[in-house]
């Protein structure tokens, strides 16, 4: 999906909300156990329910890989549901993937062209080559781990090297690299107060924002600092959406958690 169709899309829904699909059979309604497919049941239902509030979906794919084949399978059918039914919505593969170059060239053609999902989160530690395979894919988007939501960020991420931080570095040295018009980058929202300097580094790029709602992450502060004027978020709620209820309406509670989230992005564009 070109770039300029997921702006137009976030400006006409008044939204930019990723939905997260990560399915846990241990948290979806106990009814959808008894169908053949319970993950894509449960996915296609929420989908159904959502998709008029959000321009994004992100099946982080550990929730796929934990069922096996049938995982896979379910997986597959998520992909192929979204790109039959919601062509206009950026698709995530949240796979988080990465290594010596020829190998990521197969993982670049497993998401972006034999699944066809727009989009993969890629972990920037093997450097360029591991990164360019998928970059080389035409009309898709790599999304680059730049600073993460989660505690361990501090271990290595915000390290001191010379006069910056290792994250800094991932962030301005990938600017150099070829297709980076390409690049995307996660940053979490729980690291809200760090986007300002992250846009001085990268202006424009859009950022997949993961860490509101179960994480703690603020909308407004993530918005504050990070939002452009063609808005450049993309932010994530998984749990929160997906597990608003564990009954049989859990599909309308789903939608309810959404619309709370979109509406507060709605206000906060009108503030721009
Ligand atoms: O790449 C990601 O999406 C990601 C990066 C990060 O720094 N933190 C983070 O939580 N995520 C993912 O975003 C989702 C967050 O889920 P919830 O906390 O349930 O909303 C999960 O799929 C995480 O794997």
């Amino acid at each position: 999906m070109k770039l300029e169709s997921l702006i137009s899309e976030i400006h006409k829904k008044k939204s930019f909300l990723c939905i997260g699909l990560d399915v846990d059979l241990n948290k979806i309604p106990a009814h959808l156990l008894d169908t053949d497919d319970p993950i894509f049941q449960f996915n296609k239902a929420i989908i159904n329910a959502t998709h008029h509030l959000a321009v994004a979906y992100k099946p982080n794919i550990a929730f796929y890989e934990a069922y096996g084949l049938k995982g896979w399978k379910s997986l597959e059918k998520t992909i192929g549901y979204l790109n039959e039914h919601h062509p206009e919505i950026f698709t995530i593969a949240d796979a988080k993937r990465g290594d010596i170059g020829n190998t990521s060239a197969m993982y670049a053609n497993a998401f972006l062209k034999e699944m066809n999902f727009d989009s993969i989160t890629v972990a920037p530690y093997m450097g360029k080559d591991s990164v360019e395979p998928f970059l080389a894919v035409e009309g898709k988007h790599t999304i680059l781990l730049g600073l993460t939501s989660n505690e361990g960020a501090f271990d290595f991420q915000t390290k001191k090297i010379g006069d910056s931080e290792l994250y800094k570095e991932v962030l301005l040295t990938s600017r150099g690299w070829k297709h980076s018009d390409r690049l995307m980058y996660v940053v979490g929202a729980t690291k809200a107060e760090y986007l300002a300097d992250i846009r001085k580094i990268i202006p424009e790029s859009f950022l997949l924002i993961p860490g509101v709602g179960a994480q703690g992450g603020s909308l407004s502060e993530v918005c504050k600092y990070g939002m452009t004027e063609n808005i450049g978020l993309l932010v994530n709620s998984s749990r929160g959406i997906l597990y608003a209820s564990k009954g049989k309406d859990f599909a309308d509670a789903a939608a309810e958690a959404a619309t709370v989230l979109q509406l507060e992005m709605k206000k906060l564009m009108q503030k721009k």
